[in-house]
């Protein structure tokens, strides 16, 4: 290939950067059309599952034994927005610079992963060998608004997931700063918990007792003391202790609510003391802790008369894939790894990815994106991917993946 000439699957990943799949609007039709026809192309055997209200792309390359378990290579078709104003250049151009980083909504998490295992598949399909599994790959809808209602959460349950047959899931990681890789085993829990609190009424000159914005702010301080108790134990401690972000709870109030609105004109009635009161915390629970407990935990913050919450996102189970010899999954892919000559550092998973879903089925999961010596930049502003990263992450699941695929 000419030097000057881009790598084709950069390209694809260009393209399918620019398809604008982020909430809250995403075109799963163009995503799904998109991949479609990538499929016909490298002519592998593919379906668009509908059941569950949104398009899941399903790709199979047939192994020799049907009745092993697969392997599944799941990814997510969505992306958070971009507050474009905050990027130096369009997060949806996939504008790459001189030094062939490409900037874009997605790079890292997670539409690298999704045209890396589609460049794998096409790659098997290709050699025209056999591989001894099935393997799957699945392309999936509204990870990023919690998988729930239309994504991975209802499609685990469906018959169609059961005919997969899977044995075991490999989904979306962290890019790693270092050298090293990071491979995820396990990740918190995510519990978004919406607070109201109720209280009195009455003419902001005087000493109103038992007012709403009162009885939030006694749960608030009690959970924020919380979250500095836990930010201390994962800063404080010594560096023999090598806590991590995935060992901790955290705990961050994102959003908070009261006051009478006067017009539309951002005033308000400063003199009107405000009957509700509403509080919001994105709260992510490692899988050591016990969730029963924690739960009631969460019920004396808020035992206070006049206050209630509700789930925006609640799991009660969080299931850890054990890395131990008896693994054969893991020893398999420990194996590849040494023979790519890559360093794995083994972690939970900070936030919250599809794979909970499959772990909670019983199915080993593996959350790995082939990104390292490059800041984590999920979800944040320039977002980037490096080509020559994003291509060397196709060879490293070339060493892995076939390999999990022809497991005896
Ligand atoms: C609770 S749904 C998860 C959405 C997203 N992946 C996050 O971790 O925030
Ligand atoms: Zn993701
Ligand atoms: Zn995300």
């Amino acid at each position: 290939m000419n030097p000057q000439e881009e790598h084709p699957t950069v390209s694809i990943f260009r393209e399918f950067l620019q398809i604008r799949t982020d909430h809250p609007t995403p075109d799963y039709e163009s995503s799904t059309k998109f991949l479609v026809k990538k499929a016909e192309e490298y002519g592998i055997q593919y379906e668009v599952y509908r059941e569950t209200g949104l398009p899941i792309v399903i790709m199979k390359i047939e192994g020799e034994d049907q009745t092993l378990k697969s392997v599944l290579l799941n990814s997510h078709v969505d992306v958070v927005p971009a507050v474009t104003e905050s990027w130096k250049v369009n997060p949806f151009a996939a504008t790459k610079d001189e030094k062939g980083d490409i900037y874009a909504r997605g790079t890292q998490d997670m539409k690298c992963v999704c045209i890396q295992f589609l460049e794998v598949a096409h790659r098997i399909a290709k050699s025209g060998k056999k591989l001894k599994r099935n393997l799957y790959l699945t392309f999936v809808p509204d990870e990023e608004i919690g998988g729930t209602g239309k994504g991975m959460e209802i499609f685990v349950y469906t018959e169609k997931f059961k005919q997969l047959n899977v044995g075991l899931c490999l989904d979306e990681g962290l890019a790693s700063p270092t050298e090293d890789f990071t491979v995820f085993y396990g990740e918190r829990a995510p519990w978004w918990v919406h607070i109201t609190a109720v209280g009195n009424a009455g003419h902001g000159s005087r000493f109103i007792e038992g007012t709403a914005v009162e009885k939030l702010m006694r749960t608030v301080n009690k959970m924020l003391a919380f979250r500095q108790e836990q930010s201390e134990k994962l800063h404080k401690c010594d560096h023999e202790c090598g806590k991590k972000l995935g060992d901790v709870t955290s705990l961050n109030l994102t959003v908070l609510k009261a006051g009478i609105p006067q017009d539309h004109s951002n005033n308000y009635s400063y003199n009107v003391v405000p009957t509700q009161a509403e509080a919001g915390f994105d709260i992510r629970i490692p899988p050591t802790v016990n969730l029963e407990e924690f739960l009631q935990q969460l019920k004396d913050w808020t035992a206070e008369e006049g206050l209630s919450f509700k789930f925006a996102s609640y799991i009660d189970k969080n299931e850890m894939t054990k890395l131990d010899s008896d693994n054969k999954w893991w020893e398999n892919f420990k194996a590849s790894a040494k023979a790519l000559d890559i360093n794995l550092v083994t972690e939970i998973f900070p936030a919250a990815t599809d794979s909970r879903f499959i772990r909670n089925l019983g199915i080993p999961a593996f959350g790995f994106s082939p990104i390292n010596n490059t800041p984590i930049l999920l979800h944040d502003h320039n977002e980037f991917l490096n080509e020559k990263v994003f291509i060397r992450g196709i060879d490293i699941f070339m060493g892995i993946i076939p390999n999990l695929v022809n497991m005896e």
